[in-house]
């Protein structure tokens, strides 16, 4: 298979520094709203990288369901791989590939539990089938056969048939406190436009990046 000729070149937009946000959460919310606008698949699916002890890294994709000053949110199992690997390295980092408006962010930080009350409120919002979902798959770990995940499935039906399904203490979100946020625009002929903040205290530096 040949894969050597498969590019495109990115002429959609540029990206300047007096068209950035002082602040990068905003320049996110300003770049996530015209992702959600412009009707791109799973706009807040976002790629979560950590690390374990020994420094081997590794992703996988899931939703960013709040942002704000404090940081990034997503929910996840507890017992899960990243939610292990974060619990030895809380370092972490996000990554968001828009390829369809030809840009993306990556997000470097620090990540750690939310409240119980704080997950128990987003889990409680949910699909009552994602509810026993979350109740019954222990998240990473082998199962036998698809039939022994369903009959998990079911006794948790069964046990939960009254009234709400209770977020289970192994189930809840991280919040990634942000302290490096780059855009990246894409430009003709391999020249993009690249914004790095880095934060400085209070305030946050702004470095264009070569491409
Ligand atoms: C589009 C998409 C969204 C996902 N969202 C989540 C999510 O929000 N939380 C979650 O735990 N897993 C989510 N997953 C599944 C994860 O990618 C992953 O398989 C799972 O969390 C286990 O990862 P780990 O073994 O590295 O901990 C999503 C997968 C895809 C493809
Ligand atoms: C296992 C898992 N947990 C949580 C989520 C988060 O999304 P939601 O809370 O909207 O179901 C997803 C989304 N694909 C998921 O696959």
């Amino acid at each position: 298979m040949n894969l050597e000729d498969l590019r495109r070149d990115y002429l959609m937009a540029g990206l300047d520094e007096k068209d950035l946000a002082a602040n990068p959460i905003a320049q996110f919310e300003i770049w996530l709203k015209q992702a959600i606008e412009l009707q791109l698949k799973d706009p807040t699916a976002m790629t979560v990288a950590t690390v374990d002890a020994s420094g081997q890294p590794s992703q996988r994709i899931v939703l960013l369901k709040h942002v704000d000053a404090a940081g990034f949110v997503f929910f996840t199992n507890y017992g899960s791989r990243k939610a292990r690997e974060l619990a030895g390295n809380q370092k972490i980092s996000l990554h968001f590939p828009w390829h369809d408006i030809e840009r993306q962010v990556k997000v470097c930080g620090v990540a750690e539990k939310i409240s119980a009350v704080e997950s128990a409120k987003y889990f409680l919002s949910r699909p009552k089938e994602s509810q026993l979902a979350a109740w019954a798959s222990h998240q990473s770990h082998p199962v036998s056969t698809r039939q022994m995940l369903m009959q998990q499935v079911a006794r948790m039906k069964e046990k939960f048939a009254h009234g709400d399904i209770p977020a289970p203490d192994f189930w809840g979100g991280f919040r990634v406190a942000p302290h490096e946020i780059e855009f990246w625009q894409g430009g003709a002929n391999r020249l993009h436009d690249r914004f790095s903040y880095r934060r400085t205290g209070e305030q946050w530096a702004i470095d264009r990046l070569a491409p």
